[in-house]
């Protein structure tokens, strides 16, 4: 007998580790409105993850089916291995949402005590002094919310999402209110949570923020997944950025050879193709002096997250 219990908690142990989020086919339209049209993606533990998207891409919509704030028409989802419907699974994931609002009566501490009562949690009152601290408010903790900005309501947002020691963070758009000074508290926040392996989703138009704090990436475009990586995959393209003068048509020729080309005065740019061996550089340096071109300068460079969002959206090759 207890053999056998041995071998099945071997067996559990044995298992790979659950996903943070898994959902797959998430569906949802309102009236003649498709929101979201066949949504699915993973996010690993300790990952983090950039939704990124136009507006009324179907980012929000997407996460409030992940947190059973909206009814999906169709699909699943499974948070921290559990449906996403389960409460156990539930009380370990905090959520920030786009439109905060928090009882204006109560003070910052009241607040964060609200909220660790209603996910069931015992957290000490230290460790939900050192939460409001970590979001910049350790000297309002005492004030009440009502008189708080609307960046340090976004803050005390931030202090609800982290209190109950979630494994899983869903943050949507959590620097719109917040000066640059806070939007870097938030990065090295996030940092952090990626260093205590907490998996987080952030949904941010904050394209360069993302790309400094993101492992990957989903971009949804018109409800649909329309790229899907880490950030080596997506922006994995390379480009290689000359200033030249004296380009004849054959050297343009060459050049267009090696990659797409553009140009702006004595500015080339050529995006070099995925299969691309750095070993043929010289080469095409080497035919460009030979065909007369003077060559200022050669800078490797990788396209931007931005650069390539907007590729994606207007439907570039990648
Ligand atoms: N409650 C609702 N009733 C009707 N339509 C809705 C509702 N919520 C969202 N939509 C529609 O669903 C689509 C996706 O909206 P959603 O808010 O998910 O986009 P988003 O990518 O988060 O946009 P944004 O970047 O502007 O916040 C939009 O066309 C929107 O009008």
């Amino acid at each position: 007998m207890t053999a056998s219990i041995d071998a099945a908690q071997q067996l559990v142990a044995d298992l790979p580790a659950t996903a943070a989020v898994w959902c797959s086919g998430l569906r949802k339209r309102y009236r003649r409105q498709t929101a979201v049209d066949g949504v699915s993606f993973t996010v690993g533990r300790g990952e983090v993850l950039g939704l990124l998207g136009p507006n009324g891409a179907g980012k929000t919509t997407v996460i409030k089916m992940l947190l059973g704030l909206v009814r999906p028409d169709a699909g699943e989802v499974l948070l921290l291995g559990r449906p996403g419907a389960d409460p156990r699974a539930r009380a370990r994931v905090g959520y920030l949402p786009e439109l905060f609002r928090y009882q204006p009566w109560l003070t910052a501490t009241e607040v964060l005590m609200l909220h660790t009562r209603l996910a069931r949690i015992t957290v000490p009152a230290e460790e939900q002094r050192q939460c409001l601290a970590m979001v910049g408010l350790a000297d309002r903790a005492g004030d009440r919310v009502g008189s708080f900005s609307k960046g340090m309501q976004q803050r005390v947002g931030l202090a609800v999402a982290l209190v109950a020691r979630p494994e899983l963070v869903i943050l949507d758009e959590p620097t719109s209110a917040l000066d640059p000074l806070g939007r870097a508290d938030v990065r090295d926040l996030l940092l952090e949570l990626k260093e205590r392996q907490v998996a987080v989703i952030l949904n941010s138009h904050l394209i360069g923020e993302v790309e400094r704090v993101c492992d990957r990436v989903v971009i949804l475009d018109k409800g649909r997944v329309a790229a899907d990586g880490t950030l080596a995959e997506l922006l994995g393209q390379r480009e290689l950025r000359m200033r030249l003068d004296g380009v004849t048509p054959e050297a343009r020729e060459r050049l267009a050879a090696a990659g797409r080309l553009t140009n702006q005065g004595d500015a080339y740019t050529v995006t070099l193709p995925p299969d691309h061996d750095d070993a043929h550089v010289p080469d095409l340096v080497a035919d460009l002096a030979g065909l007369g071109v003077r060559i200022h300068s050669v800078e490797p460079g990788r396209i931007s997250l931005e650069e390539r969002l907007l590729g994606i959206l207007r439907g570039d090759q990648a």
